[in-house]
């Protein structure tokens, strides 16, 4: 089975304005060394408005740190005000996009369809989706957290191909765990990710299920990230809030590193 190379991306959400961006990337690039990059990848994630400003620092510094979106347009271009495309994405040097965050699939209204549209969008422009799926509280609560989860997965799916999956990012995020500090135990990242990894190897095969990433998200911090990396089914973590200060998401990748 092809090893799965750790990814910590950190998510900054709607926090940190270009210049602060600057700053942060410079932190991280100071603090990780080459030999923690050799062991995972890492990336962060700055709203859109950074992008450009993390491009020329990671150009022209060389730095081996990758960055994406948080979100992106199901649309190719055109008439479609206060959108962003996966081609715009693509031609500042992003790798990921992040698609179908709760966030935006509660505040945006964003259902599987649309997440589907947005999926097959990045793909069209060579960008990676960090795909987002997991259960609120009273899913998890009636205990349909698994099913729940599949099934997003299943709609934001739909019409890709087995090439295409192989480089898919997915991330099991439990809504009642994101910003929290409630973070998700080991075994309930564990019980998720792996079905996440049935269902894949289902829709495309194995070995294309073995080479997808799946991270966890919610709440991870310095003390917690190592017990669910052990996991054998999460090969990484979306980062929050802890990933807006530098040297704790520096610990973070590094703690992943020790028992990835
Ligand atoms: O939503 C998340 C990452 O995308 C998780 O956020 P927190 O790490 O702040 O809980």
């Amino acid at each position: 089975m092809m090893a799965r190379t750790p990814l910590f991306a950190g998510n900054w959400k709607m926090n940190l304005n270009h210049l602060e961006a600057i700053n942060h990337v410079q932190k991280l690039a100071f603090s990780l060394t080459g030999k923690d990059f050799d062991a995972v990848e890492v990336a962060v994630l700055p709203p859109f408005t950074d992008l450009r400003s993390v491009q020329t620092l990671v150009d022209g510094d060389k730095l081996r740190i990758v960055y994406g979106a948080q979100d992106v347009s199901p649309h190719d271009s055109g008439a479609y005000t206060g959108e962003i495309s996966a081609a715009m994405l693509a031609k500042l040097g992003c790798t990921y996009a992040v698609i179908g965050h709760s966030e935006r699939r509660q505040y945006h209204a964003e259902g599987d369809e649309l997440v589907n549209a947005k999926v097959l969008a990045a793909y069209r422009h060579s960008l990676t989706p960090i795909l987002c799926v997991g259960e609120g509280l009273p899913v998890r609560q009636a205990g349909g957290q698994v099913a729940h989860s599949v099934a997003q997965l299943d709609g934001a799916l739909a019409k890709v191909t087995a090439e295409q999956a192989a480089s898919l990012v997915v991330a099991y995020e439990p809504v009642w765990a994101i910003g929290t500090g409630e973070v998700a135990t080991p075994d309930d990242a564990q019980e998720v990710c792996g079905a996440l990894r049935v269902r894949l190897a289902e829709l495309y095969d194995g070995d294309v299920a073995a080479a997808i990433r799946i991270l966890y998200g919610g709440s991870v911090k310095s003390d917690n990230v190592a017990g669910i990396m052990a996991m054998p089914d999460v090969d990484g973590a979306l980062v929050g809030g802890a990933s807006l200060d530098p040297a704790e998401f520096v610990k973070i990748c590094r703690f992943g590193e020790l028992s990835g």
